[in-house]
């Protein structure tokens, strides 16, 4: 009989279908902003896009010619519309136009008012021309009680606060604190629109959902005029990740990474003669956050074989049952102990890689658990007994494959090669002790302690952590990286096979 399920217990469920994004928005007949720039942008992000539209202008990668605000009345209509039929999981507002439309917009969201309202408090374009009545600015004070994150630019930030335009990151972070605190919301201060190297944005949450108030996000500044619609774009991308389920400090740092890449990849479009716009979609179209579940399906696919070969080892076999020759146990213990040193630090580097503080926090927390374990291996088995401490071959390139990736730098690629070690350890772990269960949990039993201690539940709570953020990491990548990803898992997947394998291979047999 099998010990391998069809889909292992610890996989992730499917997760939320695609968030319902609707932008709230002028039309931008260059599709580099506006509502044109919200769709393609909650596309790309995983989200499905709905658009209201506030105002027409006519305007192209050099400016606006002329802005046209259609009767108020009609804008109600078509809010009414999508509420009548849709649930909308986000809402992002962009440009309105004036203090009517405004009113109209409030009004509409204090009956309907969805999850996330992310509000881009659309002024003035970066080509200098109007897109909201200079008069109009006051009343945007009402929407803001209606939101739940303000993302406004350095301009912007002044205008709300009635203040005078900062000239550095320090005033405009000082600013985005007073704004939230005057009116209970949280800011996204963006700081597209100073000078330097490093292109800065904060979040200054008051939601309560983050390790911190304020969050500063820093990215290389792209030596780029190809910055049209950057704003509208980082607004919808944020709703849509809210949308989806994230938390804000890593909506926004998942948004920013995706903008910088769109950014950075901007001049593969030839658009216009001005200010070119974004490359939406330099990674495709983000398949839905349901698909989660089908990247760990996929790995799954991979380690069950592997799992197989596992079970059918005379060393686990041997480990099961407690009949184990105990040189055995030992020189797989030093083994591990040997191999658990570099893991941590090859979890060290995810943690510096990582996208999300949840996943900094969650590796280091990782690689400090390895050298505990480490440390507990030395201290209850190996001491007093005499044990080579010389890396096996099995370990040696399980260890080189996994401090090979690490020091490529793909974050998405690393954890992939990661994740075996928690995942196969684990399953392991399960099947060994629910046997040693069943058979009455003998007292004779040597290994009952190793057997408990890996088919611990917050063990088993860690390796659904770990599958649950490489899958995730798998929804993010390119099919390049994707390749590469399963590549990686399928090497440390047979690796694990080997370093169970490794005890009753080694040579001379005989003590450790
Ligand atoms: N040249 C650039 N390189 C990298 N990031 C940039 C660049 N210009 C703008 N950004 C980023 O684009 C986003 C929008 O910024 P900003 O230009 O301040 O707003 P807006 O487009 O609303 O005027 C921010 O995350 C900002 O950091
Ligand atoms: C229709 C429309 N809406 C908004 C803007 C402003 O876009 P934004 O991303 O804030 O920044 P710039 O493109 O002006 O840098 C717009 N131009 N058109």
């Amino acid at each position: 009989m099998t010990r391998v399920p069809a889909a292992s217990s610890l996989q992730p469920v499917p997760g939320k279908p695609r968030p319902r994004v609707l932008s709230i928005a002028g039309s931008d007949p260059s599709g580099g902003a506006g509502i044109q720039a919200d769709l393609k942008s909650i596309a790309a992000n995983g989200g499905y896009g709905l658009a209201v539209i506030t105002a027409l202008t006519a305007q192209n990668t050099r400016g606006v010619t002329g802005v046209h605000v259609p009767p108020v009345e009609f804008l109600t209509r078509q809010l009414e519309a999508i509420s009548a039929d849709v649930t909308v999981d986000a809402v992002k507002i962009g440009m309105l136009g004036n203090a009517e439309v405004i009113g109209a917009v409030a009004d509409w969201l204090g009956a309907h008012r969805p999850a996330v309202v992310v509000l881009d408090p659309v002024m003035v374009a970066s080509s200098g021309d109007r897109l909201l009545d200079a008069d109009a600015e006051a009343a945007l004070g009402r929407l803001m009680a209606l939101a739940d994150v303000v993302t406004p630019n350095v301009p912007e930030l002044a205008a709300l606060l009635g203040e005078a335009v900062a000239a550095d990151w320090e005033s405009a972070l000082e600013q985005g604190k007073r704004l939230a605190a005057e009116h209970g919301v949280s800011v996204l201060v963006k700081g597209g629109h100073l000078d330097g190297d490093i292109s800065w944005d904060a979040l200054v949450d008051l939601s309560g959902a983050s390790a911190s108030d304020v969050t500063v996000f820093e990215a290389p500044r792209v030596d780029t005029v190809n910055t049209h619609g950057t704003g509208c774009s980082l607004s919808s991308a944020l709703a849509t990740l809210l949308g989806a389920g994230l938390v804000p400090t890593e909506a926004v740092g998942a948004a920013k990474a995706w903008l910088l890449e769109a950014i950075a990849t901007s001049s593969e479009l030839a658009v216009g003669a001005g200010h070119g716009p974004v490359n939406h979609f330099h990674h495709g179209v983000l398949p839905s956050a349901r698909d989660v579940a089908g990247y760990a399906a996929d790995l799954w696919t991979t380690a069950a074989g592997d799992l197989e070969r596992i079970y059918e080892l005379p060393f686990i076999a041997a480990l099961g049952d407690g009949s184990l020759e105990e040189a055995d146990f030992a020189y797989y213990l030093a083994q591990d102990a040997l191999y658990l040193n570099t893991y941590s630090r090859v979890l060290a580097a995810a943690s510096s890689l990582a996208p999300t503080e949840a996943e900094q926090a969650f590796w280091a927390k990782g690689a400090r658990e390895c050298l505990d374990v480490e440390a507990e291996l030395h201290r209850s088995w190996l001491v007093g007994r005499e044990v080579s401490m010389v890396q096996g071959p099995e370990t040696k390139q399980y260890v080189d494959h996994l401090l090979a990736r690490a020091g490529e730098g793909d974050y998405a690629v690393l954890v992939a090669a990661i994740l075996p070690c928690y995942w196969l350890y684990a399953e392991v772990g399960a099947v060994l002790f629910r046997e040693f269960e069943q058979a009455g949990a003998p007292d004779s039993h040597q290994y009952a302690m190793w057997l408990r201690s890996y088919s611990d539940p917050a063990f088993a709570e860690a390796t659904r952590q770990a599958i649950a953020y490489t899958a995730e990491a798998a929804r993010r990548s390119t099919p390049a990286q994707w390749t590469a990803m399963q590549e990686a898992f399928a090497h440390s997947s047979r690796f694990e096979v080997d370093f169970f394998d490794a005890p009753s291979r080694r040579v001379p047999r005989g003590r450790a």
